[in-house]
C-alpha cells in the first residue's frame, strides 16, 4: 500500500501585485508529499520554487498573496488543516512553522542570527515548541548538533554562527530546522551555496536523518544530480506549474515531458566523451508577468507540434500518477 499522504497541495495559485498588473508566480500547482518519502522539485530559476515552499509555510509576504487552492495537512484525517486558510500569524500556523513542518534554506544565515551564539538560538528553537526547562532545552540543543554530525557539540553550543564553516552552518541550520521535532522538512537548494564535498556530506547527512526519524522530506534544487541521489519521486515545475511529475527512476529512464528530457540533456555526464559541449537549453524562463499564449514552454521547445503548441495550454498533471503537461502526452493517449 503506498504510504499515506501527510500534505496535499492543490491547484495552489499565488500572485504578486506591481504597477504592471498582476504576476501568476505560481499557476495551478499540485503535489502530494508521502509519509516517510522524499519529493524532488525540481526546474531552473524562477519557476516557482521557493514561492510553493514559502507558500506552505505562509511566508509569502506582500505584495505576494495566494489567489487560490488548497494546502492540505494530513487530508482525509480528522486533523485535516488547510494551511491556504490559516491566518500567518495565527497560533495554530506558528505551531505548524518550525513544529510539524522544519525548514532548511539555501543560506543558512536566513535562519541564525550574528548576534547569538548557536546554542541560544537552539535553545530558544526548542523552547517554542516544547514545555521544555531551560537546562532541559540546553541538553536537547547539544543533541541536536551531535545529531547533525558537529564534533564538539558541548563547546561548539557557544560559538557564533561566523565562527563554523559554511558546511557546519547548515549542518546548525538543519539543527534548528529539526528543533521543533518537526515530521515533514522542506530543504530549499540546501546545498547550492556549498563546495562539492561539503555538498555530498550534507546530502548523506540528510539521508540519514531522514530514515533515522522517519521525515517526509520535500527537497527543492536546480540540480538533477541531486534528485537522482535523494528523490523517491519528483514534480518538474515550469513558470509557475507542474510539468511533469514520475517516480525518480522512471523520470531519468523515460522523461516524458521535452522541458525534462532538455534538463537531464544538461547534467554532465561521466559517460560523455570528453570535451563534449554541454547541452543548455536555449533561451531563460520568462518572467511570470510574461506568460507566452498556449504550452508556456512552446516558445523554448525543440519537440513542439505546431499551432496546437501556441494556442492551447496542455491539461494540467493527474496528481499523484505519472504524467506530463504535453501535448505529445495527449497524442500518445
Ligand atoms: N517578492 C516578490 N515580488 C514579486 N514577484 C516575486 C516575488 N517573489 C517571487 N516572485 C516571482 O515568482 C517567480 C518564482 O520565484 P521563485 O523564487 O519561487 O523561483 P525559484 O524557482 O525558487 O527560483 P530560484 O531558484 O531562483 O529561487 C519569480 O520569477 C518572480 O517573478
Amino acid at each position: 500500500m503506498a504510504e499515506r499522504v501527510v500534505l496535499a497541495v492543490r491547484d495552489l495559485a499565488v500572485q504578486f501585485g506591481s504597477e504592471q498588473g498582476v504576476v501568476r508566480a505560481l499557476d495551478g500547482v499540485s503535489f502530494d508529499l508521502h509519509a516517510g518519502r522524499t519529493l524532488g522539485i525540481v526546474g531552473e530559476s524562477g519557476c516557482g520554487k521557493s514561492v510553493t515552499a514559502r507558500s506552505i509555510l505562509r511566508l509569502v509576504e506582500r505584495p505576494g498573496i495566494i489567489s487560490g487552492g488548497r494546502l492540505l495537512l494530513d487530508p482525509g484525517t480528522p486533523e485535516e488543516a488547510d494551511l491556504a486558510r490559516l491566518d500567518p500569524d495565527s497560533r495554530q500556523m506558528r505551531a505548524v512553522r518550525g513544529g510539524r513542518i522544519g525548514l532548511i534554506f539555501q543560506e543558512p544565515m536566513t535562519a541564525l542570527s550574528v548576534h547569538y551564539t548557536v546554542g541560544n538560538q537552539l535553545i530558544e528553537a526548542v523552547r517554542q515548541h516544547s514545555t521544555a526547562s531551560a537546562a532541559e532545552a540546553r541538553a536537547r540543543a547539544v543533541e541536536l548538533l551531535r545529531e547533525v554530525g558537529i564534533p564538539r557539540p558541548e563547546t561548539r553550543i557557544d560559538a557564533y554562527p561566523f565562527e563554523l564553516s559554511g558546511g557546519l552552518r547548515q549542518r546548525v541550520g538543519i539543527a534548528m530546522a529539526l528543533a521543533g521535532d518537526p515530521d515533514i522538512v522542506i530543504a530549499d537548494e540546501p546545498t547550492t551555496a556549498l563546495d562539492v564535498t561539503t555538498q555530498a556530506q550534507i546530502l548523506a547527512l540528510l539521508k540519514r536523518l531522514q530514515a533515522q526519524k522517519g521525515i517526509s522530506l520535500m527537497l527543492i534544487t536546480h540540480d538533477m544530480g541531486v534528485i537522482a541521489q535523494m528523490a523517491d519521486e519528483v514534480a518538474v515545475m515550469y513558470l509557475g506549474r507542474v510539468v511533469e511529475f514520475a517516480p525518480v527512476r522512471q523520470l531519468f529512464a523515460a522523461p516524458r515531458h521535452p522541458y525534462t528530457r532538455a534538463l537531464l540533456r544538461a547534467v554532465p555526464s561521466i559517460l560523455a566523451a570528453p570535451r563534449q559541449r554541454l547541452s543548455t537549453i536555449g533561451g531563460a524562463v520568462p518572467h511570470p508577468g510574461m506568460r507566452p499564449a498556449g504550452c508556456p514552454f512552446h516558445p523554448r521547445c525543440g519537440e513542439r507540434l505546431g499551432a496546437v503548441c501556441m494556442e492551447r495550454i496542455p491539461a494540467p498533471v493527474p496528481t499523484g500518477r505519472p504524467g506530463a503537461s504535453c501535448f505529445r502526452e495527449e497524442e500518445a493517449a
